[in-house]
């Protein structure tokens, strides 16, 4: 990895009843990082951090190379576009295109073509109070407000949140072509796994304020997956000693159900036992989350 466009130093927030970090963390310019992880796990605490509307009590943030000045973050705010989880409702008398013209003064890189096609692009409108758009409506709207000021860095947060399917297709090809400038950098969360898929050059596993993990997509996809695996009697196969061993079930004497985090290693490892491999399948997202969880014990097996 190259430059980070954000950065955070042994950060820790505690609140009544969760604690975020401490933690260090680093997202790399130019990618798309996504941020998975369960209800609760302060993917949101953490965009507010980087947005700068939370202050951590230990540690420290930099933001596209500058540390966080919690008196004075003007500046660094031109070059982000934030789509938080929920949509204001301070403003929801405000049209539509009232709500943009704010935007057109307050961000130097405002850029109107770019506006009307990122309204058009997403088929949704502006000539509507905000209070009478609907929920995929006032998504839509909010990520061409987010994106249209040409920010060098996107922090989505659940951004499909209420999004039909055709309208989440238009948005993956928006992010997609947003990330044509490689001086661009996004960091969004989200449950769907195909979004993740879609668009995500790196994971970051964040559970219950803690990251249990950063990874190259591609090769964390690659690296899981589960076997069905038959082993003769008499054989002396030890499942445990698969390289990567998370866990197994046996099936029935002799048949076992095995996942691994080191598909290449476990393969070729079976192929000096006398056993048979059934089937593979890789891993899903989800269940590498979980598989990560219950390593950390944040799951109860
Ligand atoms: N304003 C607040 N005051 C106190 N605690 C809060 C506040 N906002 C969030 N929390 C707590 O912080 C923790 C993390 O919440 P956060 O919204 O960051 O999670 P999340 O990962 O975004 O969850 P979700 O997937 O449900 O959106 C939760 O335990 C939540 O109850």
């Amino acid at each position: 990895m190259g430059e980070h466009a954000i950065a955070l130093n042994s950060v820790k927030l505690v609140r009544d009843h969760f604690t975020f970090g401490p933690l260090d963390l680093e997202i790399p310019k130019g990618y798309v990082t996504a941020i998975v992880g369960p209800n609760g796990s302060g993917k949101s605490t953490l965009f507010r951090m980087i947005m700068n509307t939370i202050k951590p009590q230990q540690g420290n943030v930099h933001v596209l190379g500058e540390q966080l000045d919690y008196d004075n973050d003007d500046e660094l705010k031109q070059n982000i576009g934030y789509l938080q989880e929920e949509a204001t409702t301070f403003d929801y008398f405000l049209k539509g295109s009232d709500k943009a013209a704010f935007h057109a003064k307050w961000f130097r890189g405002w850029n109107n073509d770019t506006y009307q096609r990122l309204i058009s692009n997403l088929t949704t409108r502006d000539d509507l109070q905000l209070k009478k758009m609907s929920k995929g409506m006032r998504r839509k709207f909010d990520l061409s407000l987010a994106m249209a000021h040409h920010p060098k860095l996107l922090l989505l947060d659940e951004p499909s949140s209420g999004l039909d399917p055709l309208a989440w297709k238009m948005m993956i090809e928006v992010l997609h072509q947003y990330m044509e400038n490689e001086d661009h950098t996004v960091l969004m969360a989200t449950h769907i796994v195909d979004e993740v898929k879609r668009l995500a050059d790196y994971i970051v596993f964040l559970v219950d304020g803690q990251v249990l993990g950063m990874y190259e997509k591609d090769e964390l996809l690659q690296s899981w997956s589960m076997y069905f695996v038959e082993a003769s009697a008499g054989s002396g196969f030890d499942v445990r000693q698969m390289p990567g061993y998370c866990e197994h079930k046996e099936v029935s004497t002799g048949f076992y159900e095995v996942i691994c985090s080191k598909s290449l290693e476990a393969e070729r490892w079976l192929e000096t036992q006398v056993v048979t491999m059934r089937s593979k399948q890789i891993l899903e997202l989800d269940e590498i989350l979980l598989q990560h969880m219950k390593k950390a014990r944040l799951y109860a097996k």
